[in-house]
């Protein structure tokens, strides 16, 4: 659809700005066909005020206006990778992490049931109260950054229109030709053991 001209607070910063221009249109035809994860799941009251949870459907035709500048490539021993192929200046909106916007107690339920199948990769991301689910194979891209202790971009919770979206913005001044990476943040022992890439 066309891209509409975002209704942004006065004195929103430019991120927000350029994020709204690229989402707007897609979180205003979404809001309607959109299932709520409140449909499936009681939330407490005072949390419902601040959040509206929903389970982001994939939209590839969309993916192509959104996911500019960036390439996928796969790398020997670390399978998929993305990178720029544009300037992205720091503090800019680089790409979102698309998926299921989940609570945690579903999240670690989730987990559980990928844990069982060995072929699963790990596409989970928690973030503060919320976690968001990129396991299904899709054509978006943000799933598929790898993890860096010292990357390039750093993950933010933005609000659209009252939905929250999970994305990566540039932690430093980004070049071209440069691997998109950022910090799983993931310190638990566990995983460190199971997922030696977690040390670095
Ligand atoms: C969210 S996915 C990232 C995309 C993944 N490379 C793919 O091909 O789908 C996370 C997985 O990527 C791989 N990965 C992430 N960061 C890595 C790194 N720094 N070195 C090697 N593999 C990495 C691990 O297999 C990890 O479970």
């Amino acid at each position: 659809g066309n891209i509409t001209k975002p209704k942004t607070e006065k004195g929103a910063n430019h991120l927000a700005m350029e994020y709204c221009v690229l989402f707007s249109s897609r979180a205003e035809s979404n809001a309607a066909q959109n299932r709520k994860a409140t449909d499936y799941y009681p939330i407490r009251q005072e949390f419902q005020k601040k959040q509206k949870w929903v389970v982001l459907e994939d939209q590839p035709c969309h993916a192509r206006t959104i996911e500019e500048g960036l390439q996928a490539k796969h790398i020997e021993g670390k399978g998929r990778v993305v990178f720029a192929v544009r300037y992205f200046k720091k503090g800019k909106f680089v790409i979102e992490y698309h998926g299921d916007l989940l609570h945690l107690a579903d999240a670690k339920e989730r987990e559980a049931l990928y844990a069982q199948d060995p072929g699963t990769g790990c596409y989970m991301y928690y973030f503060q109260y919320l976690s968001v689910d990129a396991t299904k194979e899709s054509t978006r891209l943000g799933r598929l950054l790898n993890h860096s202790k010292i990357g390039n971009c750093q993950t933010k919770l933005h609000d659209i229109d009252g939905i929250t979206h999970l994305i990566l913005v540039a932690s430093r001044d980004i070049e071209s030709e440069e691997e998109l990476l950022y910090d799983y943040g993931d310190r638990s022992k566990e995983s460190i053991s199971a997922h030696t890439l977690l040390k670095y």
